[in-house]
């Protein structure tokens, strides 16, 4: 396989569209609601774009178009310059996903051990290595082994979430959909969570996507803020987001101030037991 040239995005965004059948069209009202208009924007290989915006702006159906889920209207999604249903065909495995649902994304009747084991055959590896790549996957996570032969509900939620993490690495993915996929969790899981994501993140490309701009600026590189569907500000992190001139942001700043205390003193009390 070629090596990927570094001068092309890891991911782009062009002008893409999406409405969905609006059920209480009226002569009066269109038949199709725009969810996603005219969005564009580009994601560099080895960092992390936080998406944000308001429930219902548009945030998982952005994520279904970017992993082949659903198609937009128009416009492109391109992978390493390559249209997307042709990257993925040629790349199996190569893009992960973990929702915000982890009891729902995981089938009850598997164990720890198996529900790793789907992620992997996802990828390209031999079945002869899963056997050592199932430990280590779980070590990486910080699940203890002594759990490998447990069911889902047999699993704290944070522990749930963390074997989901661990089914998204085994296929040794570059880029990983974090859909909400850690808003459900207690506050001192959160925190140990976000902390396992910025370890593990190598060489790999993150979207995260949440409601909570203070998350967000804890792990993200950039921070894309939706808005009724378009791009309302794409910010670095690094140059410090109180300085925005965005109204948006600026309101959905101020609302987090009070979590925000909270989670820092969360992150630091975070038992180091994993749960
Ligand atoms: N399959 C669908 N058919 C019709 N409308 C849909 C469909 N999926 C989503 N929508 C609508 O699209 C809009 C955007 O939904 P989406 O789930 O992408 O928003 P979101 O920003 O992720 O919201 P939340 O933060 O609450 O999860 C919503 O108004 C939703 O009702």
């Amino acid at each position: 396989m070629p090596a990927p040239d570094s001068a092309v995005p890891f991911l782009s965004l062009r002008h893409v569209h999406k409405s969905y059948p609006d059920h209480q069209a009226t002569i009066w009202r269109p038949r199709r609601r725009i969810i996603l208009e005219d969005l564009s924007f580009d994601l560099e290989r080895g960092s992390i774009l936080g998406i944000l915006g308001e429930s219902g702006s548009g945030k998982s159906t952005l994520a279904r178009l970017i992993l082949g889920l659903e198609k937009p209207d128009s416009g492109q999604i391109l992978f390493e310059g390559q249209e997307g249903g042709a990257w993925r065909a040629g790349h199996r495995g190569r893009i992960s996903v973990v929702f915000q649902d982890y009891s729902s994304s995981v089938n009850p009747g598997f164990r720890v051990a198996d529900i790793i084991a789907e992620g992997l055959a996802a990828g390209a590896q031999p079945r002869s290595a899963w056997l050592s790549e199932i430990p280590a996957l779980m070590a990486r996570v910080q699940v203890p082994p002594e759990l490998a032969g447990r069911l889902p509900h047999q699993l704290s939620g944070g522990q749930l979430q963390r074997v989901c993490i661990a089914r998204a690495l085994a296929s040794k993915p570059d880029f990983i959909v974090f859909d909400e996929a850690i808003s459900s969790l207690d506050l001192p899981i959160q925190a140990r969570i976000l902390t396992l994501l910025r370890e593990i993140r190598g060489n790999m490309s993150y979207i995260f996507i949440t409601h909570d701009i203070q998350m967000a600026t804890l792990l993200c590189d950039q921070i894309l803020l939706l808005r009724h569907g378009k791009v309302a500000a794409l910010l670095s992190t690094k140059s410090g987001l109180g300085q925005s001139a965005s109204p948006y942001l600026r309101q959905l700043l101020a609302s987090t101030v009070i979590f925000h205390s909270n989670f820092e003193a969360a992150a630091e009390t975070a038992s180091p037991v994993p749960q």
